[in-house]
């Protein structure tokens, strides 16, 4: 198996607040990590870490077998580091197709012949392509979350980190959506999912991991993971 990413012993604090404590880990090709963790527990500074939208204090990331430590978000993501935010950021004034646009042009530098073809195929997939001309700002909350993974994916990122994308959606929602996320995995794109929604990460992750209080507490296979005492203890509120 390829490594694609690698943390190692990465470190950072706000003031006086420890948010992430030491973490290492790493992300085979093709592998969907899925991070459970607590409010708070430092899930998305992990997150921002990777994409670059902040800067460890200590500690190294790897990708692709290059060290991304010290180069900026944007840089990042013409490697290959794609993301979606938990609270959908679009453009609500543009249109879902100039949402992709800004994406494959502004984001991943694709030329603009290039952009379109790929922007096109990400609508597809994604089930937005009917919607391709409507504003950002009009769409429903699943269409929302459809594009926020639209972006991220016309990025055309090799390891698409989605911070919550099932929260907030009907189960029947959350399972359209979970079942366009599999399609991405079946396309080999390497992921990191942070979620709440346990029932929908564990319809794609490969492994999990689970922080708490910026540190790991747990991981490996999805069953073992959330049999483990400590995890049900300290994540779920179950007694052991
Ligand atoms: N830029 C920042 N400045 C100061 N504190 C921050 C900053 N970013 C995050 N924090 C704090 O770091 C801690 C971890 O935040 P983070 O968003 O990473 O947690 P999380 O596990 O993603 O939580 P949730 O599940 O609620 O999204 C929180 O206490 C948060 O208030």
């Amino acid at each position: 198996m390829t490594m694609l990413l690698a943390l190692n012993d990465v470190h950072k604090s706000f003031g006086a607040l420890k948010v992430t404590d030491g973490i290492s880990l790493s992300v085979n090709q093709g592998e969907t990590l899925g991070i459970l963790g607590p409010n708070g527990a430092g899930k998305t500074t992990l997150f921002n870490l990777i994409s670059g939208d902040i800067q460890p204090d200590q500690g190294s990331i790897t990708f692709g077998g290059t060290d991304i430590s010290g180069l900026p978000a944007h840089k990042r993501c013409r490697l290959g580091v794609g993301r979606s935010y938990q609270v959908p950021q679009p453009y609500s004034g543009l249109t879902v197709f100039e949402n992709c646009l800004v994406a494959a042009t502004a984001g991943a530098q694709l030329p603009e012949e290039e952009a379109y073809v790929v922007c096109h195929d990400v609508l597809q997939s994604t089930g937005l392509l009917n919607k391709a001309n409507q504003l950002a700002g009009s769409l429903t909350l699943l269409n929302r979350k459809r594009l926020e993974l639209a972006r991220a994916l016309c990025t055309r990122p090799k390891l698409l980190l989605l911070d919550e994308i099932a929260g907030g959606l009907t189960e029947h929602e959350a399972k359209a959506l979970v079942d366009e996320i599999k399609a991405i995995k079946a396309r080999g794109v390497t992921m990191i999912w942070i979620e709440h929604v346990v029932h929908a990460l564990l319809a794609v992750a490969d492994r999990l991991f689970v922080l708490n209080f910026g540190a790991r507490l747990a991981e490996g296979a999805p069953t073992d993971v959330m049999n483990d005492p400590e995890v049900k203890r300290v994540y779920m509120g179950l007694d052991a």
